[in-house]
Formats: structure tokens, sequence, C-alpha cells
């Protein structure tokens, strides 16, 4: 018997899946607001919540991070009266469940149900071992940083390949080595290959190995990092780099783990677990034919993807201050405080160069408040700084005149006219009008964004 919350705002609804939930012997509560759904969440221990994506007060697809962090956990399910694929895409990447539709609910629930509650089942008991693993320095609570950690864990369980993506600074090194320093490869080496700063005519004698005299200047035999790696890990990083030629010797070398040095027709074996690192959308390159399908197929046994630093909910703070410890501790000065109005701005920068970029920026406001015991905004790098005025000056010039003071109580229905009016302004001039981009960042099905931008007369 499970716990299950529902969230949908019409109350007839609620009550018919109620009714089926009781007779599958589920207990369930229903909320018919965003808000009361998340309060409910947070006081209760559901093991499920089947979330509605048009609510009163907000779009449930952008809660779904939200409910995942309560307490209990739970799966979340969408439901929606709106068969949507780019919605439905939407749910699964912010970690629903599944995605089904209110037509169908009462016919379709028991079997995701029921799956989504063995998951969680066999989740609890893999729990106990996710926690013993070390995250070494890797710092963030965020929901979605606390996913990353779990992949991190189970990659660190297997030997499979693994293909870590994300934007440049979010951490795919760090994740890497952390990986292998809870497997049980730990004890061998963690061979690091940029694969940006490889030669192109070298490319195969650096990674397989030459043999002495094997190309002009090749005075010395060399073993390659390949067999530097045997036992250990061999992470090659910014992998969509790797020349088309190298790709297939190299895809050779995963099949079989056995290679030939540059200039010899002996064989070699190295036992080494991949991981490899990229800021590319290998998929698109796959398809420009820049990369090898059958590479990306073997590379991915594993994916992580790590979330850009912006979508970190609350992990700035959290970042700052194990950089600051670890600046204290380096210059072996007395800790400064960060003033308030210092962490408002690192918490409104958009940080395109994430954790690195934070990194930084906190070493150089450190070196500027050389000898300051209080860390204020005038000491972070100037782009920072211009980034923050300048938002400010956008989010003022863009409150339209039309929306409400918050002093003013309007009724229900003008309020809501009010925000839908400035948030399809605000999501059109986003997406500069792209209907699929619009659809994409709201969670709004095309019908949808129509009907809205022949409401408010935007078109
Ligand atoms: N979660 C984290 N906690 C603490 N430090 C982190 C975290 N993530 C990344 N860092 C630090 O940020 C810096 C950049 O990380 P890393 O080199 O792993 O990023 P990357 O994604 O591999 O970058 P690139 O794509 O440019 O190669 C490193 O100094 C790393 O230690």
């Amino acid at each position: 018997m499970a716990e299950i919350l529902i969230i949908d705002d019409d109350p007839l609804f609620a009550e018919t899946v109620a009714d089926k939930l009781d007779s599958l012997r589920h207990t369930s509560r229903c909320a018919h607001t965003l808000t009361a759904g998340l309060a409910a969440a947070v006081e209760g221990r559901f093991d499920v919540v089947l979330l509605d994506v048009c609510l009163p007060d907000g779009n449930g697809l952008l809660a779904i991070d939200r409910l995942r962090s309560v307490a209990s956990d739970p799966q979340v399910i969408i439901i929606t009266g709106q068969g949507d694929p780019d919605g439905a895409e939407l749910a699964i990447r912010h970690g629903a469940w599944c995605y089904l539709e209110k037509s169908s609910i009462v016919k379709e629930i028991t079997l995701p149900l029921t799956r989504a509650l063995q998951y969680r089942q066999a989740l609890s008991g893999q729990k106990a071992v996710l926690k013993t693993v070390e995250r070494d320095q890797l710092v963030g609570e965020s929901p979605r940083f606390l996913q990353c950690l779990d992949m991190l864990a189970k990659a660190a369980a297997a030997d499979a390949s693994v293909l870590v993506s994300g934007e440049s600074g979010t951490g795919k090194e760090a994740f890497a080595r952390a990986i292998h320093a809870n497997s049980r490869r730990r004890s061998g080496n963690f061979v690091v290959v940029d694969c940006t700063a490889l030669p192109e005519q070298l490319v195969e004698s650096v990674l397989f190995g030459h043999v002495k005299g094997a190309f002009t200047g090749a005075d010395r035999a060399n073993r390659g990092l390949i067999r530097h790696a045997d036992k250990g890990t061999l992470f090659l990083d910014e992998i969509g780099e790797l020349p088309l030629a190298t790709q297939k010797s190299f895809l050779r070398v995963l099949q079989e783990r056995t290679f030939c040095p540059v200039g010899s027709q002996e064989e070699c074996h190295s036992d080494f677990r991949l991981i490899c690192a990229t800021n590319r959308d290998l998929v698109a390159m796959t398809e420009k034919g820049v990369f090898r399908e059958d590479l990306l197929y073997r590379l991915r046994g594993l994916s992580l993807h790590l979330p850009p630093l912006r979508e970190r909910d609350g992990d700035i703070p959290r970042l700052v201050e194990h950089f600051l410890s670890r600046l204290v501790q380096r210059y072996g000065q007395e800790r400064k405080e960060c003033l308030p109005d210092f962490m408002d701005y690192l918490t409104s920068y958009a940080w395109p160069g994430n954790v690195r970029e934070l990194s930084q920026a906190m070493e150089s406001a450190f070196a500027h408040a050389v000898y300051s015991p209080v860390l204020f905004p005038q000491h972070l790098p100037v782009h920072i700084r211009t980034a923050h005025a300048r938002a400010n000056v956008r989010g003022h010039e863009t409150i339209p005149a039309d929306v409400p003071s918050s002093e003013a109580i309007l009724a229900w229905r003008e309020a809501k006219d009010a925000f839908e009016r400035e948030y399809t302004q605000r999501l059109l001039r986003h997406s500069a009008g792209n209907i699929m981009e619009a659809g994409r960042l709201s969670g709004l099905s095309r019908t949808r964004l129509y009907q809205l931008i022949r409401k408010f007369q935007l078109g």
C-alpha cells in the first residue's frame, strides 16, 4: 500500500483518480493548487505524486525538481489534459517518472504506478550503498547535483565506459576522477588525455605508443598512454575533438583492448576503464558525419550529464563557502565574511564558465580584498559587476505598466490575465518569437501558446 498525492485543480477528476487508487489499495490525498501540493509534499511521506501541468498558480513541470527534493523523495507522474510531445519530453528531462494523459489515466495508471513503486523499493536498498561513495571535493546539495552523485555511485560500482557531458567548467574531469577514486581500479593510474591538445600527426603514437625509429624523431620507444592506464582509468577529455582516423583505430582498441604501437606488428594489451568527457553534442556530430556513431555507442555505456551552475538551486553559496575555506587555508589568512549583497551578485550572475568561473572569481575577490576582513561586491571581477548592473536596469525597464502593484488586490481572473500576459510577453521575447523554443521553455503546448498570443494580441 502506497501514499499518493494528487495535485490537480479539477476536484472531480482528482476524486475519480482517488477512487481508482483506493481500488488499488493505496491511500491518497488531493491538493488543488501547486502551493498546496508543495506544502502537502513537504509535510507528508508520499511515495508518488500525480501532478497536473496547468495549475492555477503555476506550471507543474517546473515544480518537479522541488517535489523530488522533499524528504520522502517521491516519484512524480505527470498527468495532463493535452497530449503534447514537447511537454512529455520536458517532463522526463526534469526527472518525472512518466507522462500520462487524463483521458486514459484510470485505465492506464496501474502499470506505471506499480513500476514506480517497485523502482522506489529497489532504490531504497541501493541508497545504503550510495552513501558510502567518497565525493572527494565535489560540493553541492541541489537535487540536480545529488542525482549526479547517485549516477557517480553507480558508475563507480560498474566497469562500463562512461560519457560525462556538460558545459565547460561544470566539473566533468572532477567527476571522472571521483568515479575512478571510488572504483575497484582506484590503485591503478588515472590517465588524462586532452584530445584538443593532441597534435594530429602524433595522436596514435601518444595513445598507442611507438617503437624506436618508428618515425623521424622517435629515438626512443614509448609505451603510450593506453598502456599506462592498464588496470586503471583512461580519461579522454573533449572526445569530440578526436580526429576521425583515430576514432576508427580507437574503436578497435575498445572492442578488443588490444592494439599495435606505431611501427610495430606486435599486439599489446591494456585492461583500462574508459571515461570520456565532452561539452559538444556528439549526436549532432554523428549526424554531420564528423563523429563515428559506432564509437558513440561504445562510449556511453553509462551517461552522466552535469547541469550548468545556474540550474543548481542553492549550490552557489555552498561553493562560495568551499572556495573561501580553501583560500583561507592556502594563504594562511583570517576568514573573510561575505556581505549579503556580495552573495546577491554571485547568485544572480549566469556563470557561463560554471564552477571554474566561480572558483576564479572567488580567487580574484580574495586577492582584491587582501586588507579587508569583509568581501564587498566591489571586490568581484568587473564583468560580474557590469552584468549585475545591466540585469538590474533591464529588470526595471521590463515591468509592464499593466502589472498590478504588490499592494493592489485584483479579482482572481484579472490577476491571472495580467500574469499570463506578462509571462507570454517575456516568453516570446526570450525565445525570439520561436514557438517551438517557447514551448520547450514553458512546457506549454503550441495550441495553448497560440491561444495566449491571440488572447493578448501579441502576434
Ligand atoms: N561540485 C564541485 N565542487 C567543488 N569544485 C568543483 C565542483 N565541480 C567542479 N569543481 C572545480 O571546478 C574546476 C573546473 O572543473 P573541471 O575541470 O572538472 O570542469 P570540466 O567540466 O572538466 O571543464 P572543461 O569542460 O573546461 O574541461 C575544477 O577546479 C574543479 O575542481
